[in-house]
Parts: structure tokens; C-alpha cells; sequence
């Protein structure tokens, strides 16, 4: 030990530390997932729209229908009734491309920050700090309810394993972002949660952490977790036999050329996994420059129809108007606060392509 470090441990240098005040957690019960599905319920009519929407899904992944899945919506919720009349377009469009493509809605009510920032609609709804997540859990389910009424199959990021209790009954496809795809937790949660659900590659760039994600949640894990009416409990997953690569660039680097793309189902097939593959077209691949996602889209769609019958899927951030705002004043309707989003024009003409 170096004089230096040894000081650190010196009997008077420890009780000034200790003399610091201590800072205490406080914490505030919410509502159980159960009470929450009790007061907003899914009705049966419903819950079977979403079970034969969660096997078009899984059958475009496994290659028994040839569609193209297309992720699309908002980066972030903040306003449901934006978040309404994007879907309110989105439905009428999906009905018209429904041939080609299978739409579902991006509703993403959290969202992971690289280090601080607004969280989303479940964390904080009223976007004060204030933290209100029992408002929070009641408007996202209440959100997700109505999307689902309106017949659009729901996206949204399986964030807080906690938070999905609240609202997996009502998601079509989820995903395990960039940030948590490498967290053991979230494999765990995966490998129990009742939908096709794609890992993005890790924030460096990795595929290979993925990959190993996929592998983790197609077994079945003893973890920890609650029940419905919120007691601790040691849950048993079956596996998720649904997951896939999403691919999303990482550090400043893309990954949506064919040459990536080549690898990326390379090693999906060298691990025994499924190759199927979804390009995020926003994230690191459009470098926050929105406009980018449509060129993107444009040139994975050509490798596919090239013949790269790996890619199953695309993903665009897209609101009713294009790029993002501060959350400060008199707020713009249906424009992202988080990530900037295509505008509801370009996102229109570029999925009609797409389907054409
Ligand atoms: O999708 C949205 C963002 O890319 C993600 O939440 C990270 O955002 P941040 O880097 O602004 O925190
Ligand atoms: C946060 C997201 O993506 P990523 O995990 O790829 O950053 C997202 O899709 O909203």
C-alpha cells in the first residue's frame, strides 16, 4: 500500500466521512400489476387481436410470411393525444401497405438515457421532475389500451422489468435496447415475456452481445421477480424461441451496408440462432440526422429485394412533424423531445415505396 492510499484510511479522515449527513431513500407504494389490469382491463376480443398480431409478427421473423416488419412511430410518448393522432394515420396507411408490409407502432413510454434526462411518460408523465409513476403506469396502460383498440399492433422497449408487469399483455413486439441488452436481467425477463422481441447490438457496436442475448433468453431461467399482486417471487421462464438481432450501429459507425448485414447473419447462423434481422434506420445508423432513415431505408430494402431474404424487418423513429424540440415553453404538437423523428409526410411516402 502507498503512503498515499494508506492516509485514506486513517481513523480521523474516517469519522469527518461519517460526520456527513446521510441521504435516505424514500419510496412511495404503486399500484400492483394486477389492481392496475383490474381498473383497465384488456377485454378478450382484444387480448385475441393481440395474440394473432404477435404471430404475424413471429411468422415474418421465422420467414412463413414474406412481409417486411416496420417499427414506426415516435421516439418517445409525451402526449397521448399526438400519440393518438399519429395512430389514427398510421392505421388508415397500415390497412392500405397491408400486403407488403406489417406495421406496428412505436409507443416507447420509457426510455434509457445515456446518463440523465426525461425518462418517459411511466416515470414521469407531467415531465416536472416530479416522478409521478403511478400517474405514469395508469396513462401508459390506458395509452397502449386505446392504440390496441384502434387495431395497430404495439411496439414498445422492455426497459424496467417491473414496469413490463404493467403492460405486456398489450405489446405486439418489444424491444431490449442498445444500453440493456447485455443485462442478465433483461435476458431473464425476455425469456418469460409473451412476444417476439428483438436485441439491439450493444452501444459499441457489438453484435456478439446479441447474440449471446438471444441465446440467454431462448432458455429457461429461475429469477427474480413479483407476482401479479406484487409479492417477491422466484419466477420460472419458459424461453423465448422469438428474439432477433436489431441492428442499430454503434459509436458513430453504421451497420446497415450489405456487408454487415452479411456478417451480422454469418454469425447469427454460426451461433444457431435465428438469422433474421432488423435494420433500426435512426440511433447510430442516421447519426440523429432524421432525413438519413429514408435513404437507409431505401438501401436495406434494396438489399432485400437483392435477395437477402435475412432482413425481416426495419425500424423508423417518426412523429407528425419532423426532427425534436426543447421541453421549455409552448410545446409543438406531435414533435419528438427525445430523439429527432422523420415527419409524418416522409415517413407517409416512404412506406408507400416501400410497399410499392
Ligand atoms: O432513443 C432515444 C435515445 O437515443 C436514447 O434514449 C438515449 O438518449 P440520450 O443519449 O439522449 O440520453
Ligand atoms: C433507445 C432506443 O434505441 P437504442 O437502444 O438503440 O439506443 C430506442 O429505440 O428508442
Amino acid at each position: 500500500m502507498t503512503a498515499m492510499s494508506a492516509k485514506v484510511l486513517e481513523p480521523t479522515d474516517a469519522s469527518t466521512h461519517l460526520k456527513q449527513p446521510e441521504q435516505t431513500r424514500t419510496s412511495q407504494p404503486l399500484p400492483s400489476a394486477a389492481s392496475l389490469r383490474q381498473q383497465l382491463p384488456l377485454m378478450p376480443a382484444l387480448a385475441t387481436q393481440i395474440q394473432q398480431q404477435r404471430q404475424q409478427v413471429r411468422d415474418i421473423l421465422h420467414g412463413k410470411d414474406d412481409r417486411l416488419l416496420l417499427v414506426v412511430g415516435p421516439c418517445s410518448i409525451h402526449d397521448e393525444h399526438a400519440a393518438l393522432t399519429y395512430a389514427e394515420r398510421l392505421s388508415v396507411l397500415a390497412e392500405a401497405v397491408a400486403d407488403e408490409l406489417l406495421l406496428v407502432m412505436r409507443a416507447y413510454v420509457e426510455k434509457p438515457r445515456t446518463t440523465v434526462g426525461w425518462k418517459g411518460l411511466l416515470y414521469d408523465p407531467e415531465r416536472n421532475g416530479s416522478g409521478d409513476m403511478a400517474q405514469g403506469v395508469q396513462r401508459s396502460r390506458q395509452l397502449l389500451l386505446e392504440l390496441a383498440a384502434m387495431g395497430l399492433p404495439v411496439a414498445t422497449e422492455a426497459l424496467n422489468p417491473l414496469a413490463m408487469h404493467y403492460l405486456d399483455d398489450l405489446v405486439s413486439w418489444t424491444a431490449v435496447g442498445a444500453r440493456t441488452t447485455e443485462s442478465q436481467i433483461h435476458r431473464e425477463m425476455v425469456s418469460g415475456l409473451p412476444m417476439p422481441t428483438g436485441f439491439k447490438n450493444g452501444t459499441d457496436g457489438s453484435i456478439q452481445t446479441a447474440i449471446h442475448a438471444m441465446q440467454s433468453a431462448a432458455h429457461s431461467h429461475h429469477h427474480l421477480g413479483l407476482c401479479a399482486d406484487g409479492q417477491p417471487a422466484m419466477l420460472l421462464s419458459p424461453g423465448n424461441p422469438d428474439t432477433h438481432l436489431v441492428l442499430r450501429g454503434g459509436r458513430g459507425i453504421t451497420n446497415y451496408d450489405a456487408a454487415s448485414i452479411e456478417a451480422a447473419v454469418a454469425a447469427l447462423h454460426a451461433a444457431g440462432v435465428n438469422p433474421a434481422v432488423m435494420v433500426d434506420c435512426s440511433h447510430d445508423n442516421a447519426q440523429k440526422q432524421h432525413e438519413r432513415q429514408i435513404s437507409i431505408a431505401e438501401q436495406v430494402a434494396g438489399q432485400r429485394h437483392a435477395g437477402n431474404r435475412s432482413i425481416r424487418g426495419l425500424m423508423l423513429e417518426s412523429f407528425l412533424l419532423p426532427g425534436r424540440q426543447a421541453d421549455s415553453g409552448e410545446l409543438m404538437f406531435g414533435c419528438s423531445l427525445t430523439d429527432p423523428c422523420l415527419g409524418w409526410d416522409d415517413t407517409a411516402s416512404l412506406i408507400r415505396r416501400l410497399a410499392g
